[in-house]
């Protein structure tokens, strides 16, 4: 179990992280999701030995690691860009590490070669070691990027935008064989990215980075469903969050949160009783084939958006730049402490 304590880090008057708390329990897919400039590559270099935070500590199973040399610390790092060596074969690639690591370097030849096999196996790339990095796919690539980490078996591997670089329809194939592969080995992942529909694939958790803290960290469907906190869910994209004062006093001075789903647009004053409503202006719509997205502006310049499967049209023709009622049960309604 990997374990974050109070972790600084400050980049000159450039707050990186503040105080992170975060776990990484064993044999676990962990997503960490973040916007761009939240941390994330921050926190993996931290873990990883190649930074040292300001404050806070970082320990495997109760050990201190911070302070350790990063070869000392046993955890695998995958690189946004993969990093292979373009002069060495795919074989040769994997084996490297073996060969020069500072802690137990290995100089037998066959066994050597024993391993290596066995991580190109791993990883779909059985047959593949003779080519050259620069004769293989992107996807072949990555795979080759995450052989060389597991053939030192490091206790965690880091993967920062490990899908970044490649084409959607790969991105897709390798999200399953990243989770095949990591449920055949039963080391932890801890996977870095900035999409949340990657964080909630891939991840048995996903923690969400924000404010340079870890702002909350769950199982996939239950941060979706249930943020405890407004960047949490602006972060799952799906949730309008808005300022309550705009559906009445009661709820004057607090974050709330609907999600795009839950939400109905109807004539001004035509809203059920028993819902919640605020005024909003029509903008514009999207149709994305299954789904239509409409999209509204809040007197206060909040921009709020419904979603309507077209399975079950319920959308009215809306008409833009007029004012609508939007609506919802109270029971869709998440409430967050502090003003938006
Ligand atoms: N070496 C550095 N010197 C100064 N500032 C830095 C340095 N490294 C990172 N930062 C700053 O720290 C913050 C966090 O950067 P980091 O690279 O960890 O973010 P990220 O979440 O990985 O972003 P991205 O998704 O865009 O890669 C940013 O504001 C960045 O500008």
């Amino acid at each position: 179990m990997l374990t974050l304590s109070q972790i600084s880090r400050f980049y000159g008057d450039t707050v990186a992280l503040d105080g992170v708390d975060f776990v990484v329990p064993e044999d676990t897919y962990m997503s960490l999701l973040g916007a761009s400039g939240s941390g994330k590559t921050t926190l993996l270099r931290l873990i990883a030995g190649f930074e040292e935070p300001n404050h806070g500590e970082i320990s495997i199973n109760s050990k201190r690691i911070d302070g350790q040399a990063p070869h000392l610390r046993d955890i695998g790092f995958v690189f946004q860009n993969f990093a292979l060596f373009p002069h060495l074969s795919v074989a040769e690639n994997v084996a490297f590490g073996l060969r020069y690591r500072a802690e137990n370097p290995l100089s037998n030849n066959s066994e050597i070669l024993d391993r290596t096999q066995e991580a190109l196996k791993l990883v779909g790339l059985d047959g593949f070691g003779h080519r050259g990095v620069g004769a293989i796919s992107g996807g072949q690539r990555q795979r080759v990027a995450l052989a060389r980490t597991l053939v030192c078996e490091p206790r965690i591997v880091l993967l920062d935008e490990p899908l970044g670089a490649l084409d959607a329809n790969l991105r897709a194939r390798m999200c399953d064989e990243l989770r095949a592969i990591r449920e055949r080995l039963g080391v932890s992942f801890l996977h870095v990215t900035g999409s949340e529909t990657e964080a909630l694939t891939m991840g048995d958790e996903v923690a969400v980075l924000a404010n340079g803290r870890i702002t909350q960290s769950d199982a996939p469907d239950t941060l979706f469903s249930q943020p405890r906190t407004a960047e949490a869910a602006r972060h799952m994209n799906a949730w309008n969050t808005f300022d309550g004062g705009l559906c009445g006093d009661a709820l004057s001075n607090q974050e709330i949160a609907v999600r795009f789903d839950q939400m109905e647009v109807c004539a001004p004053g035509t809203a059920p009783q028993d819902h919640l409503s605020l005024k909003a202006q029509y903008l514009t719509g999207e149709f994305n084939g299954p789904t239509a997205l409409s999209f509204f502006r809040a007197s206060d310049g909040s921009l709020l958006q419904i979603i309507d499967h077209l399975s079950q049209p319920r959308l009215p023709d809306l008409i833009e730049g007029q004012d609508y009622d939007l609506h919802f049960s109270s029971n869709a309604l998440r409430q967050f402490h502090g003003a938006a």
